[in-house]
């Protein structure tokens, strides 16, 4: 049985409601999105989606979907098996999902788990709902922008990359792609802003492979020599789990290519890593940490490298990030920007982050594609006007409302965030007691239980996943029908990434949250985000949002907040100059308005003493950095940012 068809837990039993159940507005009059998509992403045909997405007909969409099921998914296998966290009931360390909870949320395993790599003859499922990128407004600037292409066979890729594209049943580019690809191929540094789920992994990657297998050609393969690895390309993301992501999606594309793909990143054995490279790399994905820890035990080298791709990097270059992100691309034996080629991919770019971005940069060229909110019209916002004190039962509400009412479906994955560490810790506790399957992740575990949680999320074992920031970006798992934010975030960008767990690859989602009075100071920003992206904003929020201009409304940290009609990858160049030889391009220039930004100061204090577990509360002012773990067999101890991200953050943090 189901778990979202109600009535399959035998712990609920014990905890019936005594009051009436509360159903949220959005979950009203069989309002829900229905989200009973999974078995047609399996087919990955795309037939048997009509009855999935089709009724998402009461949100406006009438795009019927396709099917999708390309997994990306490996969490898994490694690191240490102790630490804190997770364990509860004296429950035995969870490696067999199908052996937690296997009746009581109803899931089959089987048919919600993820293909991880392509099948005998190498094909996966693709597919994605391009109708839903139709008319997005695309801004180019920077000078001799190559034209953008239609189809992938427009663009003078490899033919094994070609192979793998069509194997991954990518039928056509997404919009971020028609634009990113050619102007990589083209060998220009780039800075491009996309909407969340909307293909940025490969608007990277295929240039990178492409560009490998074609200096592969032309040189002899050095990918290594003795005991020291020379990549031709490095790609870095702020987490381990994005890492480990980005790292099989691109070895998908580079199947059967010959190009060797590692991953290095913290909290899994260093010396397995280092195996790896000694077969040889010419692609390598890295958090920041580790890299630094292998350059430095001289056992990787960037000499050559040619290609280099921040993911999430706005996040990379914001505060905890940013100096170790300079040492290894500025300081350490990188080929300098022009010597080198430097892309930049995010969902948002703020305007700060834009000039510090700009010395990695060469004669580069700045691409948005749509809104900053990257909020589509796909992913429903709701936001809910709750106290603190009554968050936990308006959650369980909306759980058991899914439940019982549904989506329509059974196996919608539901993604809660919260603020803390220990606030994940308490809520998975909490939401255990009372009968629904979850389970936390955060920057406190150690890896080998991040990846289990993330493993029993993905195949449905436990279907709710308490998460910190940590999980916020990036992450691309099937199924996530639902992402509730019942701690909202301090900023926009990060309620951006956050919801766009939810409504990727041009499907619907659902996302609501919980605001108390301590969000005030976010309200106006949210409004504007929520009527940018045509959201039906709740009227005491639009009063709040009034109030709160009177706020100091900007992050203490950032240049620029969201602000109405802006573009988050609005090239801060035309804003502050118009340098010869620059032109700005519109492609719907109708929709490309800048009608300002909000500039005040917004300093909210914190709320919770508690362990935080996002990176923009590391205190601003240390200036004693560590990242190192030299010396430890296994990477991340002392080495990882308690907030999950593998980054460096001030000596005493923690
Ligand atoms: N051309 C395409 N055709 C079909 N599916 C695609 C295509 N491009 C990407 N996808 C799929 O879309 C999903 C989202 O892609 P991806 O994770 O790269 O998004 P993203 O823009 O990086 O998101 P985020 O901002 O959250 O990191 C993935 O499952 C990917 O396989």
């Amino acid at each position: 049985m189901a778990w979202f068809n109600g009535g399959s837990f035998s712990a609920e039993k014990s905890v019936r409601p005594t009051r009436l159940c509360y159903v949220p507005t959005h979950c009203r009059n069989n309002g829900m999105p229905d989200f009973n998509t999974v078995n047609s992403f399996m087919s990955g045909n795309g037939s048997s989606a009509q009855s999935g997405f089709a009724s998402f007909n009461s949100y406006g969409s009438r795009r019927q979907a396709r099917g999708r099921g390309a997994s990306n998914g490996r969490f898994g296998g490694r690191g240490r098996g102790r630490g804190r966290g997770g364990r509860r009931f004296g429950r035995p360390e969870e490696t067999d999902e199908q052996n937690h909870y296997p009746n009581r949320n109803g899931f089959r395993i089987d048919t919600l788990d993820t293909k991880e790599s392509f099948g005998e003859d190498g094909d996966v499922c693709g597919g994605i709902n391009f109708d839903a990128y139709e008319d997005i407004p695309v801004e180019v600037s920077g000078s001799d922008v190559p034209p953008p292409v239609n189809t992938f066979a427009e663009i003078e890729l490899s033919e094994g990359l070609y192979k793998n594209i069509k194997r991954c049943k990518y039928v056509k580019p997404t919009p971020i792609q028609r634009h990113a690809i050619p102007i990589a191929v083209a060998g220009r540094d780039l800075m491009a802003c996309a909407q969340t789920g909307s293909g940025k992994t490969a608007a990277f990657c295929f240039p990178i492979i492409s560009g490998v297998l074609r200096d592969r050609s032309r040189f002899l393969p050095t990918a290594r020599e003795g005991w020291i690895a020379y990549p031709t390309a490095l790609i870095m993301s702020p987490t381990r789990e994005l890492s480990c992501q980005i790292h099989d999606e691109a070895k998908k594309f580079a199947y059967k290519t010959r190009v060797k793909i590692v991953a290095a990143y913290g909290g899994a054995p260093i010396a397995l890593q280092f195996r790896n490279l000694e077969k040889g790399v010419d692609i390598l994905v890295a958090t920041p940490g580790r890299l630094v820890d292998m350059i430095e035990r001289g056992r990787v080298s960037l000499t050559r490298i040619k290609f280099l791709a921040l993911d999430e990097a706005d996040r990379m270059l914001d505060i905890g990030f940013e100096p170790q992100i300079r040492k290894i691309v500025l300081q350490m034996d990188m080929p300098p920007p022009g010597a080198r080629q430097t892309m930049l991919f995010s969902a948002t770019f703020p305007e700060d982050i834009q000039k510090l971005a700009a010395d990695f940069l060469s004669n580069y060229i700045v691409l948005a594609i749509g809104r900053i909110g990257s909020s589509t019209e796909l992913i429903v916002q709701k936001v809910e006007l709750v106290q603190d004190m009554d968050k936990r039962d308006h959650l369980l509400d909306l759980l058991r409302s899914q439940r019982v009412n549904g989506f329509n479906g059974k196996k919608a994955l539901t993604l809660v965030f919260v603020e803390t560490k220990r606030g994940a810790d308490a809520l998975e506790y909490w939401l255990l007691r009372k009968g629904f399957p979850a389970i936390a992740i955060h920057g406190d575990k150690v890896q080998v239980e991040r990846e289990s949680a993330l493993r029993s999320f993905k195949s449905g074992a436990r279907p709710i996943l308490v998460a910190t920031d940590v999980a916020s970006r990036g992450l691309d798992i099937p199924h996530v029908g639902h992402v509730v934010n019942f701690d909202l975030p301090r900023d926009i960008d990060g309620y951006v990434h956050r919801i766009g767990r939810t409504g990727r690859a041009g499907k619907s989602g659902l996302a609501t949250a919980f605001f108390s009075e301590k969000n005030i100071p976010l309200a106006k920003v949210l409004v504007e985000l929520m009527q940018e992206s045509n959201q039906e904003v709740p009227s005491w929020l639009t009063q709040y949002a009034a109030e709160s201009s009177s706020y100091d409304i900007r992050s203490s940290k950032r240049g620029q907040w969201y602000g109405k009609g802006n573009y988050g990858g609005q090239d801060f160049r035309n804003m502050t100059q118009h340098e010869e030889g620059y032109h700005n391009h519109s492609v719907d220039a109708g929709s490309v308005e800048n009608s300002g930004t909000i500039t005040a100061d917004y300093d909210m204090s914190d709320s919770y003493n508690d362990s935080y577990d996002i990176a923009n509360t590391v205190p601003a002012t240390g200036s004693n950095y560590h990242y190192s773990d030299a010396g430890a067999y296994y990477g991340g101890g002392g080495a990882d940012a308690p907030n999950g991200y593998e980054s460096v953050v001030p000596t005493g943090w923690d």
